[in-house]
């Protein structure tokens, strides 16, 4: 007896099959899940210690002080750097990044390691980050270069594959905030089209050849960040035009910030 097996067209799933496993293996939504993450591999990774040991460390805020908190965003090379340290000299802010300084030296380890790990080492970041932002907003307005938006939007467009049609849609539980993250009052994601992108690349020195033979294949991969970024909600983010002038930029930024946060 032979069986006998037909192919039959089917509608398309809801989620991509790449999307279900997100949560909790590549964006973290709480403290004590990266937190765990680490914790687990204090074996195999000595490490990981020395960041648990920082973490420990850590103020826990649940709130910032009453000066504003703004949060700059964006791509590899759209102008973070050089908005940041204007605006702490313009506006006499503080200015702090995600991940801290005292992470750098243990960076370039957690980098080689498997998202889980990786991704766990830059979510406890941002609570690092948060202890410090709390503290300094308390006397200053606070600039923060790269915050959880960062942490978030490179880990979506990494673990979904294919193109941006593949992320999961606006509004996806994926795109919450960390309900015991302290939230900034204001979120800008710097845009520049990939042609500037390239310029300002190579002005920065990279090797040109490489620098367009990554372009070309990261193409995908950076269109998917940008995407992720704009569907973060909650605080979603404000975006602007990177474009122009360097002073051109800070003066949209400061017109911004004046509206929004009466800096
Ligand atoms: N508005 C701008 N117009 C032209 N060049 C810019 C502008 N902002 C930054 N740059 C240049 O682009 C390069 C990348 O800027 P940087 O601030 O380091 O970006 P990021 O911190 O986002 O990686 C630098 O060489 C910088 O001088
Ligand atoms: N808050 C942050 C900051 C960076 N990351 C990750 C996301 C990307 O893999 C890299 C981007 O960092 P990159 O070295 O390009 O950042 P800079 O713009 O040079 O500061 O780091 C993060 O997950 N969370």
């Amino acid at each position: 007896m032979s069986t006998r097996y037909c192919v039959m067209s089917t509608g398309a799933p809801v989620l991509h099959p790449s999307v279900l496993n997100i949560m909790n293996n590549d964006v973290f939504y709480s403290f004590e899940d990266a937190y765990n993450v680490l914790v687990e591999c204090r074996d195999i990774i000595p490490e990981s210690k020395a960041v648990l040991d920082l973490v420990d460390q850590r103020m826990h805020p649940s709130e910032s002080g009453k000066f504003p908190v703004i949060v700059i965003e964006g791509l590899d090379a759209t102008g973070k750097t050089t908005l940041t340290e204007s605006l702490k000299k313009t506006v006499n802010a503080a200015l702090l990044k995600s991940p801290p300084q005292s992470l750098a030296p243990l960076r370039p380890r957690f980098d080689c390691e498997p998202p889980l790990i990786r991704r766990a080492f830059y979510a406890l970041g941002n609570y690092i980050t948060a202890g410090q932002i709390a503290r300094e907003s308390s006397k200053t307005p606070v600039i923060v270069d790269r915050y959880w938006h960062s942490t978030a939007a490179y880990a979506i467009a990494t673990a979904v594959g294919g193109g941006v049609g593949n992320l999961p849609a606006s509004g996806s539980e994926v795109y919450r905030w960390p309900e015991d993250l302290l939230r900034p009052s204001l979120v800008l994601l710097l845009t520049v089209n990939p042609e500037e992108r390239q310029r300002r690349l190579r002005g920065r020195g990279l090797d040109q050849t490489r620098e367009e033979s990554e372009l070309e294949v990261n193409h995908l991969f950076r269109k998917k960040v940008e995407e992720a970024y704009k569907r973060i909600e909650d605080p979603a983010c404000v975006i602007v035009d990177a474009s122009p002038t360097p002073d051109k930029v800070l003066q949209q930024v400061l017109l911004l910030m004046k509206n929004k946060c009466h800096l």
